[in-house]
């Protein structure tokens, strides 16, 4: 039976559960279930915390789990990543009190409160900086405040956080993070039921990032409609009642479907639709 570690709560373990509840495996019935088994697809699921997950994935006590990218690199386990899942981004960066000509430099002999050590040892150690690192467990911006730390490295999202505690970040990221599904490293091929679970949940999130798009075209206008909408090996063509007239169909990034169905509406296309792809395969 595959094994597969999954967030059990935290910012990550919600939209995990739902594309694992798309891709078609079962859900836990109980938040505080730590296992669940789907025997229809001969599976079974760990709910751990998502800093332990590349642990377990490493050693090679569960075939895959998901985790976030910083956490991952954080553990020092040696994982391999498979997808990533497109929701948990973040950057990690160096903060420290707002108003102050903060560099990456200046951070030699302070002490920085973070709670990847490992992440932050390494970028220092790669820069020949010596810091003291504080390990804390979280709420890492409000160290400073209470004087265990003069500056901070941390995940930020929005960073509406370091705002509010009148932060500045300084410096690159450490590290670009998003929720990632990772296999170990033990094996140097995946088994054939771990390549077929990373096929569902590639395609769930492959479906999560375009949107098919079908629309009538005159004929005349099919070549430079086809620039618009390429789709991924080529769009459908397909004719119509009226032989003036060709129905196209092809999968456009999301990001984009908006613009483009207006390009194609400025082009003389009608009736342009945009629908929702709940999974593929490639
Ligand atoms: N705005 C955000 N806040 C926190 N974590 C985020 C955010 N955006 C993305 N993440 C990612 O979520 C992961 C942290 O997951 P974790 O479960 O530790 O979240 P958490 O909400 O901080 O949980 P807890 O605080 O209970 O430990 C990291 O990979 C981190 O990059
Ligand atoms: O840039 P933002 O969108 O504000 O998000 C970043 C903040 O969110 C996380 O904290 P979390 O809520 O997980 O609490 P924690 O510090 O206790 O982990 C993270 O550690 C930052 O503090
Ligand atoms: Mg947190």
């Amino acid at each position: 039976m595959l094994r597969v570690a999954v967030p059990n709560k935290g910012a990550l373990s919600e939209a995990a559960v739902g594309i694992l509840s798309e891709a078609g495996y079962r859900k836990r019935a109980d938040p505080k279930d730590l296992t669940v088994i789907d025997v229809a697809n001969d599976v079974e699921f760990y709910f751990l915390r998502p800093r332990d997950v590349a642990i377990y994935v490493a050693a090679g006590q569960l075939d895959l789990g998901i985790t976030g990218r910083d956490l991952a690199a954080d553990s020092g386990a040696e994982v391999i990543e498979e997808v990533a899942l497109g929701f948990g981004s973040s950057t990690f960066r160096y903060a420290g009190p707002a108003g102050q000509d903060w560099s990456v430099d200046k951070l030699a002999g302070k002490r920085i409160a973070t709670s990847y050590p490992n992440l932050v040892r390494a970028d220092l150690a790669a820069r020949g900086i010596e810091a003291e690192i504080i390990r804390l467990d979280g709420a890492v911006e409000i160290s400073i405040q209470l004087g265990v730390a003069d500056a901070i490295a941390d995940v930020v999202g929005s960073g509406r956080t370091l705002r509010l505690h009148d932060l500045t970040a300084f410096g690159e990221s450490l590290c670009d993070s998003e929720a990632v599904l990772v296999r170990t490293a033990v094996t140097p091929e995946p088994s054939k039921a771990a390549e077929r679970f990373v096929a569902r949940v590639q395609g769930v999130v492959f479906g999560q990032q375009y949107v098919m798009i079908d629309y009538d075209c005159p004929k005349q206008l099919l070549d430079q409609a086809v620039l618009i909408t390429p789709g991924l090996e080529s769009p459908t063509v397909s004719p119509m009642a009226n032989p003036d007239w060709l129905a196209v169909r092809a999968m456009v990034p999301r990001k984009k479907h908006q613009q483009l169905m207006d390009d194609l509406s400025e082009l003389g296309a009608r009736a342009i639709l945009a629908s929702d792809i709940r999974s593929c395969r490639f």
